[in-house]
């Protein structure tokens, strides 16, 4: 009997030389079911997309370029993966436009890729209705150009869906002069505090308080190869989730 093999899946990954990209370019290399066909920088042009075949185009730059790469990824009928910080409503429903007029395409944008970070999120929004407070402090290496972390904003609008669904009451808080930044930032009702600290990765608690008692949940990635899993599920399912889907759970079956 012939076996059929099937033919790998072309990958291209942007801001190649970067962290991120370094190390996707790295997964990519190594998974056998793929085949990495362009990894393009800063100075190069968008058009080596094309001419590379890529089917998906993995993003791993900086917010300003984002949007344009992955505008141009769906115009010419790639699909991607989006780890890049930087997609807030705006961004998304032009996005959201875009792929209406091109049905077929599948948009992952994945605020985080670690899987224990995916779960921490969700188990810590579903908590999160059963406690009075509930702030989040992220911490991340000093080289991150955004703050709050896209991972601390999508974990706050989970909290905010969740809460608002069982209408709990706003986290108290008497706090009537502070200096500016003390309580963090707001993102939908929720308090955010960002730590830039040498040594760091990237790391998040929650924190949920009820009279007597603290729930916290907190992952750490301690290196970038806990992403890396994550970006090779995008991968492997973007084609088969056709428009947006927001947060790697999309992809999951979290079962909550
Ligand atoms: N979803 C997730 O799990 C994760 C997401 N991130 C996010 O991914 C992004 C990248 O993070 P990180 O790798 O640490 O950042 P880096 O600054 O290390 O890498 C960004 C890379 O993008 C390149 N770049 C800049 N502009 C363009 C462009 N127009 N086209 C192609 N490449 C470009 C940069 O080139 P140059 O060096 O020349 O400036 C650089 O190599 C950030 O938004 C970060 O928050 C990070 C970790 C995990
Ligand atoms: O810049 C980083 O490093 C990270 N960025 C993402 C974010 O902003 O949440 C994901 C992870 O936290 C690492």
């Amino acid at each position: 009997m012939i076996e059929q093999l099937s033919a790998p899946t072309r990958v291209a990954v942007l801001g190649a030389s970067g962290r991120m990209g370094a190390e996707a370019v790295k997964a990519v290399e190594a998974a056998s079911d793929l085949m990495l066909v362009a990894a393009l920088g800063r100075g190069d042009s968008l058009d080596q997309l094309a001419t590379s075949g890529a089917d998906i185009v993995v993003d791993l730059t900086v917010p300003e370029s984002t949007e344009a790469n992955v505008r141009y990824a769906v115009e010419h009928g790639m699909h991607a993966v989006v780890g890049t910080t930087g997609w807030d409503s705006t961004r998304i429903a032009a996005l959201e436009a875009l792929l209406a007029a091109h049905p077929e395409t599948g948009v992952l944008i994945a605020p985080n890729f670690a899987l224990g970070s995916v779960l921490a999120s969700a188990f810590a929004a579903k908590a999160s209705k059963y406690f009075e407070s509930v702030e989040i402090i992220e911490l991340h290496h000093p080289e991150k150009v955004d703050a709050p972390s896209g991972t601390a904003v999508r974990t706050a609008q989970l909290i905010a869906a969740e809460r608002k669904a069982a209408d709990v009451p706003p986290s108290p808080d008497a706090t009537t002069s502070e200096l500016a930044g003390a309580r963090g930032c707001d993102v939908e009702g929720v308090r955010v505090h960002s730590v830039r600290l040498r040594g760091l990765v990237a790391h998040q608690e929650v924190l949920l308080g009820g009279p007597g008692e603290q729930l916290t949940f907190r992952h750490d990635s301690f290196d970038r190869a806990s992403f890396m899993p994550g970006v090779l599920l995008g991968v492997r399912n973007v084609a088969a989730h056709p428009g947006l889907t927001v947060g790697l759970d999309g992809y999951l079956d979290l079962g909550l």
